[in-house]
């Protein structure tokens, strides 16, 4: 675990900042919730600066252990596209396992597609844009191996 944590150092949020940015985990700053545990929405530095982020603290009650932890954040400090939701940091605190990531402004995509306004010709840009995302993680590349998501959906 040390040499895990010393090789993604770079990645590392203190908990006292992940407190400060969630008023301590309050459910009013609560923005979802899925198969890690609860989405937080709050403002903190990471390791590309600051902003309002994705805030996911992982409950072991759904089943989630260290181990899907681990490697959350070893696949997708891997993957970079501007499709992708990124991974901007983490914690691993005592009995804490948290997932900051870049923050979704315009919410699930589910969502945004029931927005009677949306053109066919945006529905056609968002196709062509999920299907960059996907083609990327499935052409393997010096940086990161081929990925199949398995679990593509417009939300929870
Ligand atoms: N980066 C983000 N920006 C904005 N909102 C987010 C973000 N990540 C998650 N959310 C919100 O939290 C909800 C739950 O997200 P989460 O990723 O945990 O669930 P999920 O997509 O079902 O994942 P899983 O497949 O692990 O269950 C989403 O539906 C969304 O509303």
């Amino acid at each position: 675990m040390d040499a895990f944590l010393q090789q993604f150092q770079h990645l590392q949020i203190q908990h006292q900042d992940i407190t400060s940015a969630t008023d301590n985990f309050n459910d009013d700053n609560c923005i979802g919730r899925g198969g890690f545990g609860k989405v937080y929405k709050g403002e903190l530095s990471h390791s590309k600066g600051r902003s309002t982020v994705a805030i996911k603290r992982l409950d072991p009650r759904h089943g989630q252990g260290i181990p899907e932890f681990l490697k959350e954040i070893t696949t997708l400090s891997r993957y970079t596209h501007e499709n992708l939701i990124c991974l901007l940091g983490f914690c691993y605190q005592g009995d804490e396992m948290i997932l900051v990531y870049e923050h979704a402004s315009r919410g699930s995509l589910d969502h945004y597609l029931n927005n009677a306004h949306l053109t066919w010709l945006q529905r056609l840009k968002i196709c062509l844009d999920a299907a960059e995302g996907l083609s990327y993680l499935h052409n393997p590349r010096e940086t990161h191996q081929r990925l199949i998501h398995c679990d593509v959906k417009s939300a929870t």
